[in-house]
């Protein structure tokens, strides 16, 4: 089976837990504090392998956790960091962020390399909470919680080529005799459902990837059909080959064909119609389609070079392959999507800078309910058991603002607060 999308869930190592710990040396009879630093948590890292194909590991693998940093300890040490975990992805691999839905990350050159969940910070220790007038807190942080999410993996396939076209037209033929790839052909449509790829070879020795797709039909961007899960693989193809069926073998006009599936890559993606086009008219073999080839030329006002062929005899496959050839030679690549960078720019700016504070609302029991990513991951790091981390907790809510918002919801002494699992009095 072709896996080409696959949704996965990432998580970065959580940070180490910092330490409280006091000096205990001979002839210093209350030493002061030594509690080190926790270690950072590993990051998830994908990096792009070359040797890989498909995104069929994914299917038995799909929950991939960073290991945690060490924790702190006595005598000031540091806690270890962890090692970061490396995903390997096939090139052509769209990371999407599957709460936003923005494309965070197009992986494509070997070895380039995307963190696509942040392991936390350590905690700190309490020598780094000592001050004049609190020489030796008993207060550390717990290590920050790394950064977890979903993300769907989308394998938009790296062909250089994309051939288009009306089911039956004959795309899957003429991949099979262009190259090794051995793709189904028979005369219903549909007959592919995912894509094939092959390896064209030229006969003066230039080589591209031909990517054979499931045919289109009109509506198919609307997703009627079998054809729009697929035309975003054709969207990082530099060359379309149109194919039409010149025999007309099903009754309809070619000419209304070229067309109608014109159409359908403008509305899928106005960029689509950016790509140099070939238009391929098959099944030359078959009777009245040279008729058919000329009343299409004079209805065809663009200049667009047309290759008669026919896919079963071979007719023309030389010079159509030649063509194709020199038109990727002057095609550059197409940059991929400005907007799908500015996407990448939007999501990391927001990564690093918005983290909401903080919202309230209420459960039926009138309950108040904190919820909230900085404010979860303040408590995450707290370590509830010292009284001097609790007591630093209680200040970081109120320099949020969550009293002064709680009390203006209403909240009166002893109501109840709960955060996470957790329940609070609230004390006014
Ligand atoms: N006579 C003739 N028949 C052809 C030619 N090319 C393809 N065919 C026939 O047309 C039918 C459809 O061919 P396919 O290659 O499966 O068509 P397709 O465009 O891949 O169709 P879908 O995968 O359904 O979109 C088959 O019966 C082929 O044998 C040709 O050049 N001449
Ligand atoms: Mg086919």
């Amino acid at each position: 089976m072709f896996v080409d999308q696959v949704k996965i869930y990432v998580k970065g190592g959580d940070g180490g837990n910092g330490m409280v710990a006091f000096r205990r040396e001979k002839y210093v009879p209350k030493g002061g504090p030594a509690g080190g630093d926790g270690g950072k948590g590993g990051d998830v890292v994908f990096v792009v392998d070359e040797g890989l194909r498909t995104l069929m590991d994914f299917r038995y693998q799909r929950h991939f956790k960073a290991p945690r940093g060490e924790h702190g300890m006595s005598k000031n040490q540091h806690g270890k960091n962890a090692e970061d975990l490396i995903v390997k992805v096939p090139p052509g691999t769209v990371v999407i962020d599957d709460e936003t839905k923005e494309v965070i990350a197009d992986l494509t050159e070997h070895g380039q390399r995307f963190v696509v969940a942040k392991g936390g910070r350590g905690g700190r220790g309490n020598t780094r909470f000592a001050t004049a007038s609190n020489p030796a807190p008993e207060i550390a942080e717990n290590g920050e919680p790394g950064q977890e999410r979903y993300v769907t993996l989308e394998l938009k396939l790296l062909a250089d080529v994309g051939l288009v076209g009306f089911p039956s037209v004959g795309k899957s033929t003429l991949l099979s005799v262009v190259s090794a790839a051995k793709p189904k052909i028979a005369d219903y449509h549909f007959t592919t459902i995912v894509p094939n790829l092959g390896v064209v070879e030229t006969e003066d020795g230039r080589s591209f990837v031909m990517a054979d797709l499931p045919g289109l039909i009109e509506g198919a961007h609307q997703g009627v059909g079998l054809g729009h899960q697929f035309l975003r693989h054709i969207e990082r193809t530099r060359v379309i080959v149109h194919v039409i069926d010149m025999a007309a073998i099903e009754g309809r006009d070619p000419y209304e064909d070229y067309v109608v599936i014109n159409e359908e890559l403008k509305q899928y993606n106005l960029r689509l119609t950016e790509r140099p086009q070939i238009i391929v008219a098959n099944k030359m073999d078959m009777p009245h389609a040279e008729e058919h080839l000329q009343q299409f030329k004079q209805k065809l006002n663009e200049d667009v070079p047309i290759f008669p062929i026919s896919a079963v005899t071979r007719q023309g496959i030389r010079e159509l392959l030649f063509a194709i050839a020199d038109l990727l030679e002057t095609t550059p690549e197409f940059p991929l999507y400005p907007q799908e960078e500015e996407a990448i720019h939007r999501v990391v700016y927001k990564l690093e800078k918005e983290e909401a504070p903080f919202h309230i609302t209420r459960d039926d029991d009138g309950t108040f309910i904190l919820s909230g990513e900085k404010i979860e991951k303040l408590f995450k790091m707290t370590d509830f058991s010292r009284e001097e981390s609790v007591r630093r907790f209680a200040r970081q809510l109120r320099s949020l603002g969550v009293d002064d918002a709680l009390r203006a919801r209403g909240a009166k002494d002893g109501d109840i607060v709960k955060l996470l699992n957790y329940e609070f009095e609230f004390v006014d």
